[in-house]
């Protein structure tokens, strides 16, 4: 199994980058899945009749949000070890800025089950992930709208990837997202996992 976690903040052009990653991989008929957390804890919050729809996940108590985010996991591995030598990629987050504090994306409990090889950062400079941000009217995400506040959650996203990366030996590898150009950061990704 060969998986790669890919996390980047809100607006860095993570949802760009995977889409570019599909468009290559799928160009040059390689074996790949590419899932995403959030998807799998609907799926199963639905299942149990938790939630109608995505939304009103994050407002479960937070006991059964932790029990999807688990079985979130024991799904994605098991899916990502159903490919064989196939690619898999984990969008996910590796941070979340909370009124709370900064929370890990992937704590022991839930690193432990993937197991990835690789955890991605896709990073910008801050000010070219603003200018995206206003640029992208299809989204809100005003909880990112100042470059300090950006910059010490990409600190925060760094320090928790490697973290978590410590406790199964993954590799944590940074990869710029170019403006203009998300086939740089896909074919970075590509390559090292
Ligand atoms: N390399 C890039 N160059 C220029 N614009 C980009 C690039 N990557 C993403 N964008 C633009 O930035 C905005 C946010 O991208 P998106 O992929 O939705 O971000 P995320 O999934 O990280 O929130 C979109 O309008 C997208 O078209």
């Amino acid at each position: 199994m060969k998986l790669g976690i890919v996390t980047g903040i809100p607006g860095v052009g993570k949802t760009t980058v995977l889409n570019t990653i599909k468009e290559i991989l799928t160009k040059n008929n390689a074996k790949f899945i590419i899932m995403n957390y959030g998807d799998y804890m609907l799926k199963t919050a639905i299942e149990l009749k938790y939630v109608n729809n995505r939304d009103e996940i994050r407002k479960l108590p937070l006991n059964l949000q932790r029990e999807l985010q688990l079985e979130a996991a024991r799904n994605i591995f098991r899916d990502a070890s159903s490919l064989g030598d196939g690619l898999s990629f984990l969008d996910t987050h590796a941070v979340v800025r909370t009124p709370g504090g900064y929370l890990p994306g992937l704590p022991k409990h839930i690193i432990e089950i993937l197991q990835p090889q690789v955890i991605f950062l896709i990073e910008s400079e801050p000010e070219q992930i603003l200018k995206r941000q206003s640029n992208d009217k299809t989204r809100s995400r005003t909880d990112y709208s100042d470059p300090s506040v950006i910059k010490e959650t990409m600190d925060f996203a760094r320090f928790s990837a490697m973290a978590s990366a410590v406790l199964v030996g993954a590799s944590v590898k940074v990869v710029k997202n170019v403006e203009g150009d998300p086939a740089v950061a896909a074919n970075q990704i590509i390559s090292s996992l």
